[in-house]
Formats: structure tokens, sequence, C-alpha cells
């Protein structure tokens, strides 16, 4: 059985507010993107293992076993003991980019073994096991556009659609740590409400639906701001990064020819359609 986990994207990013257990309140809205890994999985009967993974594409760095595809059947196992399993991972989506590949794999994983043995898990069971295995994860069990509050993990459905705007995501070869990126941040309350940006035009939202991660990210990597100020020079409707970075998106109009811009040979570039 196959799968093909997708990236998320951010639109808009406040970070409100520093919590007495050291995490920040934060309002987003995630956004599917069809830029895919892939995810397969086999019953393996020769085995005396539990798990075998054979993972491909892009290198993650660690151990192979902290995967968290490894990590959400360790979980269902658990509850489970589920037969053993050959997992074939292959990795198109950039790590470290606030892209959620990580948090994707792992929401799949879970689905695909929910099917696979019949566990009848409903969705709200499958995300409560996908918030054990990270914040942006129970996401990626229903997919759909999504309004987020807390520390990124109470969601709300937002009735925004950019179905057919076509975009352009670059991953320059930075590695921002997510952790740093919030210590440098004074949060505050959004000029803009982003729900209500969420209901306006995409032509509405530059320079009101904001990242908070810029104003910390740009001034130590400026060749990020670079990417996003060429992506609007080229016609963008509009641009900015995601999450924490290091990937910045632009969204043009769903008629336009999509500019061919030279990033460098050392960025990843996805061109598409939403
Ligand atoms: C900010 C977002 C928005 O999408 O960034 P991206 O991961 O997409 O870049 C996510 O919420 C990131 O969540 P996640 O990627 O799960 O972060 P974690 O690894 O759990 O946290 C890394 C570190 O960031 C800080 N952290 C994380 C989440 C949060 N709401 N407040 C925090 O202060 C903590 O110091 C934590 O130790
Ligand atoms: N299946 C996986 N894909 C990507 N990263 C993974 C995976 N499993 C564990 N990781 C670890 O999670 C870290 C964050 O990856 P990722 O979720 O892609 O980040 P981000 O949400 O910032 O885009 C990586 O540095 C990697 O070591």
């Amino acid at each position: 059985m196959i799968t093909f986990p997708n990236a998320k994207i951010n639109l808009g990013l406040n970070i409100t507010e520093k919590r007495p257990d050291g995490y920040h309140n934060l309002e987003t809205i995630f956004y599917p993107v069809p830029l895919e890994d892939a995810l397969e999985i086999h019953v393996a009967s020769h085995t005396k293992e539990k798990i075998t993974l054979q993972q491909k594409g892009i290198v993650l760095d660690g151990n192979p076993y902290d995967n968290l595809v490894v990590k959400a059947y360790r979980l269902l196992d658990k509850e489970f003991d589920l037969p053993p399993v050959d997992i074939h991972l292959y990795k198109r989506i950039p790590c470290g980019a606030g892209l959620g590949g990580g948090s994707s794999d792992a929401a799949s994983m879970l689905k695909l073994l929910n099917k696979k043995f019949s566990l009848e898990l409903t969705d709200i069971e499958l995300e409560k096991y996908a918030a054990m295995l990270g914040a942006d994860c129970a996401f990626f069990i229903k997919n759909i556009p999504t309004y987020a509050e807390g520390i990124g993990n109470i969601f709300s459905p937002v009735t925004l659609s950019l179905k057919g705007y076509k975009i352009i995501l670059v991953k320059p070869d930075i590695f921002v740590s997510t952790r740093e990126a919030f210590s440098l941040i004074k949060p505050h309350k959004p000029e803009y409400s982003l729900k209500e940006l969420a209901g306006t035009s995409v032509h509405e939202w530059k320079n009101k639906m904001v990242n908070d991660f810029e104003d910390s990210v740009f001034p130590q990597f400026p060749i990020i701001k670079e990417i996003k100020d060429e992506l609007y020079r080229n016609g963008a409707i509009y641009a900015s990064m995601s999450g924490s970075g290091s990937s910045v998106f632009g969204l043009f109009a769903p008629e336009a020819i999509l500019p061919d811009i030279n990033f460098g040979s050392e960025s990843f570039v996805f061109r598409g359609s939403l």
C-alpha cells in the first residue's frame, strides 16, 4: 500500500504570547501544497524485526530508526500489536524548511496502518495519536486548510480556497533552528486579524498577512528576504516565508505563466499549482 504525504505552507503566522512553560501561543493557517514524499508499506513475512526502513531521496541526519514514520508505527503497535512491516520512504520535501515534511510522513503512516490493518480509527482518534508526534502533525490527518492556535495544535476549519493559484516554493541551503527563531521574537498582538484576512482576496494580503518569524530570521539570513523580494519583483501576488523557515513561497494568479527565476544551484525549487 502506497501513499504520497504532501507538504504544507503557513499563510500568516502571528506569535502572540510567551507561555509560562516556555512555549509560545501562535495563530496560523496551514495550507496543503502538492509537493510530495512517497511512503509505502508491505507486511513483512520473513523477519523477526517488527520494522525495516529503507529511505531514499533527500538524506536525513541521525538514526534512521528515529524517523517519525517509525515513531508512528511504534505508537499504534503499542495499542494494536501490529504485524511486522517493511517501510519504503522516498523523501522529496526538504527538511527543516517549515514545510512539515516529517509531520506529514508520520500522519500518513498512521492513516496507512489504519487502512491496511482495518483498525477502524476515526479522524479524531488519528488526530490524537498524531498530536503525540508533533505540533503540526494532526493537521495532516484531514489535510485541509486549517486555522491553528494555541501552540499550533488547536484547529478550526477555514473557508479559504487557493485552488488554481500557482506557487513557486524555494528552499535555500540554509538551516534555521525553530527554537532559536522563537527565542529572538517579541510576541505581540497582530495588527490585522488573520481570520479576517483569510476571508479577503489574496491581493489584499501583501504587508498585512505576516509571518512574525521573518523579523528574527531575515536579519540573520538576508538571502531569504532576497528570495521573497525576487518573487514579488517577478509577479507574485503574495509571498512569505513558511513556518520558521527557511523556505519561501510566492503565489501567482491562476492564469500566470510562472517566471523562470534562477535561485542558484544550491536552492531547492518547486513549481506547481494549488
Ligand atoms: C512554528 C511552526 C509553525 O508551523 O514552525 P515549522 O515547524 O512549521 O517551521 C511550528 O508550530 C513549530 O512546531 P514544531 O516544529 O513541532 O516545533 P517543535 O520541534 O515542537 O519545537 C521546537 C522548539 O520551538 C519552540 N516552540 C515550539 C512551538 C511553540 N508553539 N512554541 C515554541 O516556543 C520550543 O522552544 C521548542 O523546543
Ligand atoms: N520522515 C521524516 N522526514 C523529515 N524529517 C524527519 C523525518 N523523521 C524525522 N525527521 C527529523 O525531523 C526534523 C524536522 O523535519 P521536518 O518535519 O521536515 O521540518 P519542518 O517542519 O521544519 O519542515 C529533521 O531534521 C529530521 O531529523
